[in-house]
Protein backbone atom coordinates (compact mmCIF):
# COMPACT_ATOMS: atom_id res chain seq x y z
CA UNK A 1 0.00 0.00 0.00
CA UNK A 2 1.13 3.43 -0.87
CA UNK A 3 2.19 5.53 2.47
CA UNK A 4 -0.77 7.64 2.81
CA UNK A 5 -0.18 11.13 4.69
CA UNK A 6 -1.61 14.50 6.01
CA UNK A 7 -0.08 17.79 7.52
CA UNK A 8 -1.66 20.36 9.29
CA UNK A 9 0.40 23.33 10.15
CA UNK A 10 -1.34 26.14 12.45
CA UNK A 11 -0.10 29.02 15.21
CA UNK A 12 -2.18 28.43 18.70
CA UNK A 13 -3.56 31.87 19.78
CA UNK A 14 -3.88 33.10 23.00
CA UNK A 15 -7.66 32.01 22.22
CA UNK A 16 -6.07 28.35 22.36
CA UNK A 17 -4.73 28.97 25.72
CA UNK A 18 -6.96 27.87 28.51
CA UNK A 19 -4.89 27.01 31.75
CA UNK A 20 -2.32 29.38 33.30
CA UNK A 21 1.03 30.14 31.61
CA UNK A 22 -0.76 30.37 28.57
CA UNK A 23 -0.97 26.69 28.42
CA UNK A 24 -3.18 24.55 25.78
CA UNK A 25 -5.35 22.08 26.58
CA UNK A 26 -4.25 18.25 25.53
CA UNK A 27 -7.50 18.14 24.28
CA UNK A 28 -6.86 20.62 20.98
CA UNK A 29 -4.36 18.48 19.99
CA UNK A 30 -6.80 15.83 19.74
CA UNK A 31 -9.12 18.00 17.96
CA UNK A 32 -6.41 18.50 15.09
CA UNK A 33 -5.61 14.88 14.99
CA UNK A 34 -9.24 14.72 14.15
CA UNK A 35 -9.05 16.97 11.48
CA UNK A 36 -5.73 15.12 10.48
CA UNK A 37 -8.01 12.18 10.38
CA UNK A 38 -10.38 13.62 7.88
CA UNK A 39 -8.39 14.52 5.54
CA UNK A 40 -6.69 10.91 5.31
CA UNK A 41 -10.61 9.58 4.86
CA UNK A 42 -11.13 12.02 2.34
CA UNK A 43 -7.91 11.19 0.26
CA UNK A 44 -8.91 7.08 0.85
CA UNK A 45 -11.94 6.85 0.45
CA UNK A 46 -13.91 10.54 -0.85
CA UNK A 47 -15.50 10.38 2.96
CA UNK A 48 -15.04 12.33 5.96
CA UNK A 49 -15.84 9.29 7.81
CA UNK A 50 -16.35 8.87 11.50
CA UNK A 51 -13.52 8.55 14.21
CA UNK A 52 -13.88 5.37 16.28
CA UNK A 53 -11.49 5.00 18.80
CA UNK A 54 -7.96 6.42 20.31
CA UNK A 55 -6.03 3.20 21.61
CA UNK A 56 -3.46 5.53 22.86
CA UNK A 57 -2.35 9.15 23.19
CA UNK A 58 0.43 10.36 25.11
CA UNK A 59 1.12 14.20 26.09
CA UNK A 60 4.65 14.51 25.54
CA UNK A 61 5.72 18.00 25.78
CA UNK A 62 3.43 21.14 27.06
CA UNK A 63 1.98 23.47 24.42
CA UNK A 64 1.53 27.37 24.85
CA UNK A 65 -0.10 30.11 23.02
CA UNK A 66 2.30 31.39 20.17
CA UNK A 67 3.60 27.86 19.71
CA UNK A 68 3.33 26.52 16.07
CA UNK A 69 2.09 23.03 15.25
CA UNK A 70 2.62 20.45 12.87
CA UNK A 71 -0.11 17.80 13.19
CA UNK A 72 0.54 14.89 10.89
CA UNK A 73 -1.30 11.86 10.89
CA UNK A 74 -0.41 8.29 8.56
CA UNK A 75 -2.80 5.43 7.70
CA UNK A 76 -1.35 2.29 8.54
CA UNK A 77 -3.95 -0.43 7.92
CA UNK A 78 -7.30 -0.65 5.76
CA UNK A 79 -9.60 -2.61 6.94
CA UNK A 80 -12.88 -3.69 5.69
CA UNK A 81 -14.51 -0.23 6.93
CA UNK A 82 -11.99 0.16 9.24
CA UNK A 83 -8.50 2.73 9.12
CA UNK A 84 -5.72 2.35 11.35
CA UNK A 85 -3.63 5.53 12.10
CA UNK A 86 -1.35 7.23 13.54
CA UNK A 87 -0.77 10.50 15.04
CA UNK A 88 2.44 13.33 15.78
CA UNK A 89 2.23 16.88 17.05
CA UNK A 90 5.05 18.61 16.75
CA UNK A 91 6.10 22.65 17.68
CA UNK A 92 8.33 24.11 15.04
CA UNK A 93 8.36 27.46 16.96
CA UNK A 94 8.56 28.55 20.01
CA UNK A 95 7.54 32.21 21.51
CA UNK A 96 10.01 33.71 23.51
CA UNK A 97 7.69 35.88 25.85
CA UNK A 98 11.39 35.68 28.42
CA UNK A 99 13.13 38.25 25.71
CA UNK A 100 10.10 40.29 24.62
CA UNK A 101 6.51 40.32 23.76
CA UNK A 102 7.35 39.70 20.05
CA UNK A 103 10.39 37.28 20.27
CA UNK A 104 10.07 34.03 18.86
CA UNK A 105 12.27 31.68 17.78
CA UNK A 106 12.21 28.38 14.55
CA UNK A 107 13.45 25.16 16.93
CA UNK A 108 16.14 23.43 14.45
CA UNK A 109 14.64 20.28 15.92
CA UNK A 110 11.16 20.24 16.23
CA UNK A 111 10.02 19.06 20.01
CA UNK A 112 6.99 16.01 19.63
CA UNK A 113 4.09 17.47 21.99
CA UNK A 114 1.83 14.47 21.37
CA UNK A 115 1.24 10.89 19.58
CA UNK A 116 -1.99 9.01 19.48
CA UNK A 117 -2.65 6.12 17.68
CA UNK A 118 -6.49 5.32 16.98
CA UNK A 119 -9.08 3.61 14.23
CA UNK A 120 -11.64 5.22 11.51
CA UNK A 121 -14.49 4.33 10.06
CA UNK A 122 -15.76 4.67 6.53
CA UNK A 123 -19.32 2.48 5.98
CA UNK A 124 -18.89 0.38 3.01
CA UNK A 125 -22.15 2.58 0.84
CA UNK A 126 -19.72 5.71 1.67
CA UNK A 127 -16.71 4.44 0.10
CA UNK A 128 -16.57 6.13 -3.15
CA UNK A 129 -12.41 5.02 -3.99
CA UNK A 130 -12.25 1.67 -5.74
CA UNK A 131 -9.60 -0.86 -4.38
C1 LIG B 1 -12.75 11.59 11.46
C2 LIG B 1 -14.14 12.24 11.49
N1 LIG B 1 -14.39 12.90 10.21
C3 LIG B 1 -14.22 13.27 12.54
C4 LIG B 1 -14.80 12.73 13.84
O1 LIG B 1 -14.10 12.74 14.78
S1 LIG B 1 -16.41 12.17 13.90
C5 LIG B 1 -16.92 12.48 15.55
C6 LIG B 1 -16.62 11.39 16.56
N2 LIG B 1 -17.09 10.11 16.14
C7 LIG B 1 -18.39 9.75 16.06
O2 LIG B 1 -19.30 10.52 16.29
C8 LIG B 1 -18.64 8.31 15.70
C9 LIG B 1 -19.71 7.67 16.57
N3 LIG B 1 -19.64 6.22 16.38
C10 LIG B 1 -20.31 5.59 15.37
O3 LIG B 1 -21.05 6.19 14.60
C11 LIG B 1 -20.05 4.10 15.25
O4 LIG B 1 -19.58 3.59 16.47
C12 LIG B 1 -19.01 3.77 14.12
C13 LIG B 1 -19.57 4.14 12.73
C14 LIG B 1 -17.64 4.49 14.33
C15 LIG B 1 -18.73 2.25 14.16
O5 LIG B 1 -19.97 1.60 14.12
P1 LIG B 1 -20.14 0.25 13.33
O6 LIG B 1 -19.76 0.42 11.90
O7 LIG B 1 -21.50 -0.30 13.62
O8 LIG B 1 -19.04 -0.63 14.07
P2 LIG B 1 -18.61 -2.12 13.83
O9 LIG B 1 -19.38 -2.71 12.67
O10 LIG B 1 -18.63 -2.84 15.13
O11 LIG B 1 -17.04 -1.98 13.40
C16 LIG B 1 -16.67 -1.35 12.19
C17 LIG B 1 -15.15 -1.49 12.04
O12 LIG B 1 -14.49 -0.80 13.11
C18 LIG B 1 -13.69 -1.74 13.88
N4 LIG B 1 -13.82 -1.35 15.28
C19 LIG B 1 -14.97 -1.28 16.00
N5 LIG B 1 -14.74 -0.85 17.25
C20 LIG B 1 -13.39 -0.66 17.32
C21 LIG B 1 -12.51 -0.23 18.37
N6 LIG B 1 -12.98 0.08 19.57
N7 LIG B 1 -11.20 -0.12 18.09
C22 LIG B 1 -10.70 -0.43 16.87
N8 LIG B 1 -11.48 -0.85 15.82
C23 LIG B 1 -12.80 -0.97 16.06
C24 LIG B 1 -14.27 -3.11 13.58
O13 LIG B 1 -13.31 -4.11 13.77
C25 LIG B 1 -14.68 -2.95 12.12
O14 LIG B 1 -13.54 -3.04 11.29
P3 LIG B 1 -13.60 -3.71 9.80
O15 LIG B 1 -14.85 -3.21 9.10
O16 LIG B 1 -13.61 -5.18 9.98
O17 LIG B 1 -12.38 -3.20 9.09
Amino acid sequence: MEEMKSLLRLRMSAKDAHYGGNLVDGAHMVHLFGDVATELLIKCDGDEGLFCAYDNVEFLAPVYAGDYIEAEGTITKIGNTSRKMTFEARKVIISRPDINDSAADVLAEPVVVCRASGTCVVPKDKQRIAR
